[in-house]
């Protein structure tokens, strides 16, 4: 079963009259895995596709999404597949790629449906593409390293770059994910905004009783979404997007807009948080 809920951009004012249903409805998605779903998000922010698919008594075909008025999904768009399951086949374009966890499958625009096998908990990020770009399987011992962060602010953390112009190339999608280092829980700390992309974060290896504050919006309009394990968030260009957790996490990044350059950020100092 397909379903795609469609999320309209709203502006730093409309987003600075928000309580927390208002905040959770535009930027938030919860529920994204049901076994033997696939359940989509079609943001307006750059045309992001964020979603969750669960193959479960079977494989799930990933093929026509009405909203994007092509005949199948990849006719003008490019996707991320990160595996947070069981190791999966996936296959697209008659060549089956074997994920394990924590691996990310690229698939170029044209790629065709594509089809996720069992045991596989898969999240995708799709983003329109101008060109066909070949396949690419991308493990994190092949992922782009950066280290930032201490111990003593809490963010000691390591960024992993997957589809990132040093590591393969793509048409806009930029994606990778952070994990943390004996005990941090900070992301994103010092905070950055970055108007020439959008981004969604996608938190998961939480546990069920732990939650991440998400910090949004304009620097000095900030407010908080609290997210559950396997949960998304939309960080229009203008907001911030910065968290902490109560337990150790992993979160995905994806970016699309105007370049894929990963440096292209402004810093926020400090002093203009509100
Ligand atoms: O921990 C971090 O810092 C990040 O992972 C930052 C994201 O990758 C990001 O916001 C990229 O613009
Ligand atoms: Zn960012």
């Amino acid at each position: 079963m397909l379903t795609v809920r469609s999320l309209y951009a709203v502006s730093q004012a409309e987003t600075k009259a928000m309580d927390a249903t208002g905040l959770r409805d535009n930027f938030h998605s919860g529920g994204l895995f049901a076994p033997g779903e696939i359940r989509l998000v079609y943001t307006h922010y750059d045309r992001m596709i964020v979603g969750g698919i669960t193959p479960d008594n079977g494989d799930l075909t990933l093929d026509a999404v009405k909203e994007c008025g092509t005949e199948s999904i990849l006719d003008r768009r490019e996707i991320g597949i990160l595996n947070v399951g069981d190791t999966a086949q996936v296959t697209a374009d008659g060549a089956a790629h074997s994920l394990n966890r924590g691996d990310v499958l690229y698939l170029g625009m044209g790629a065709g449906p594509v089809t996720f096998g069992t045991g596989g908990r898969f999240y995708i990020v799709s983003t329109p593409a101008h060109r066909a770009l070949p396949a690419k399987l991308i493990k994190i011992e092949q992922a782009g390293k950066v280290k930032l962060g201490a111990p003593e602010t809490a963010n000691d953390r390591t960024i992993y770059q997957f589809i990132h112009p040093d590591v393969m190339e793509s048409c806009q999608l930029v994606m990778g994910y952070t994990m943390f280092h004996g005990g941090s829980v900070w992301n994103t700390m010092p905070a950055h905004v970055h108007d020439r992309r959008m981004e969604a974060y996608f938190y998961f290896d939480l546990a069920d009783d732990n939650r991440v504050f998400h910090f949004m919006g304009e620097p000095d309009e900030t407010r908080h979404i609290v997210m559950r394990n396997e949960e998304a968030v939309i960080s229009p260009p203008w907001s911030i997007h910065c968290g902490c957790g109560t337990g150790s996490y992993t979160f995905c990044w994806a970016m699309a807009g105007d370049n894929v350059d990963y440096k292209d950020v402004e810093m926020v100092a400090m002093e203009d948080l509100r």
